[in-house]
């Protein structure tokens, strides 16, 4: 399938043939080892949008992408989405976190085939993604031999076997080389111009034009996680939807 969205039917823009996708969260917060890490987050993001979500070491960055990713269960908060039919939130994104997530043993393509199969929704064949990402010459290269740049790169081709319309970067441009930022600042602009969703956790500015910006701040002495982590339920709410509250998946490991 063409990368280029000029060639993207209608559908495929808004990420599906549904209707328009749209997250929201409301009053997120967490608490990790029984310390209020943030709360009273908030945010609301359509087709093409894109949220850089910034604060200091330790400010929650990762946190919040986890819970988003139905990896950490919130303190208390509602996170909406609509328009993705019977798909939950974690089967709508691709996460690409801190730790690149490939088996060491395999060859970067058998890692691509792999999350390809998992995730379904196949786009680009493996190597036709890590041409795209610059790595053609590595496909049936063991990743254990590769170097920290060219492994971030395979896990960035994750993005491209398989369709998913939002996508959670955790410090995307970790270990790039400038070439390598500009491929990805092109990936992201596709994405974004086919109707795809970004939210970035990052330290260093990103080029995403007319991105949100989401600053995380210690929460204030005193401020609670008002309420008890609802049970996931990711059924196709609507925004705003006060009634039908909603948290991540698991508890702290
Ligand atoms: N597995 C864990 N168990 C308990 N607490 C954790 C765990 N991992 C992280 N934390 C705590 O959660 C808080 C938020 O961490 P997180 O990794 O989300 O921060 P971050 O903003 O992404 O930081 P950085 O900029 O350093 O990547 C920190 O106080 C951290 O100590």
């Amino acid at each position: 399938m063409s990368g280029d969205p000029a060639n993207t039917p209608a559908a495929d823009r808004r990420g599906g043939a549904g209707p328009a996708l749209h997250l929201s969260v409301h009053d997120l917060a967490c608490r990790r080892s029984g310390r209020l890490v943030f709360a009273g987050l908030g945010f609301a993001l359509g087709p093409g949008d894109a949220l850089l979500v910034t604060g200091r070491n330790g400010a929650g960055k990762s946190t919040l992408l986890a819970i988003l990713a139905g990896r950490l269960r919130a303190a208390a908060g509602r996170i909406a989405l609509s328009g993705a039919g019977e798909a939950t939130l974690p089967e709508r994104l691709h996460w690409i976190a801190h730790r690149d997530g490939l088996k060491t043993a395999l060859s970067a393509r058998e890692n691509l085939a792999f999350a390809a199969a998992m995730l379904g929704e196949e786009r680009f064949a493996p190597h036709d993604a890590l041409e795209r990402v610059g790595l053609p010459h590595v496909v049936d290269m063991p990743v254990a031999y590769l170097s920290a740049g060219q492994r971030r790169r395979v896990a960035l081709a994750r993005l491209l076997v398989a369709h998913r319309p939002i996508w959670l970067l955790d410090e995307p441009t970790s270990a790039l080389d400038a070439a390598s930022q500009e491929m990805l600042y092109e990936l992201m602009r596709e994405h974004r111009a086919a109707g795809g969703i970004i939210i970035a956790a990052t330290h260093l500015p990103l080029p995403l034009d007319g991105a949100q910006s989401l600053a995380i701040a210690a929460p204030q002495p005193g401020s609670q996680a008002q309420g008890a982590a609802a049970a996931p339920d990711w059924d196709d709410w609507e925004i705003g939807d006060v009634s039908r509250a909603s948290a991540g998946r698991r508890g702290d490991p």
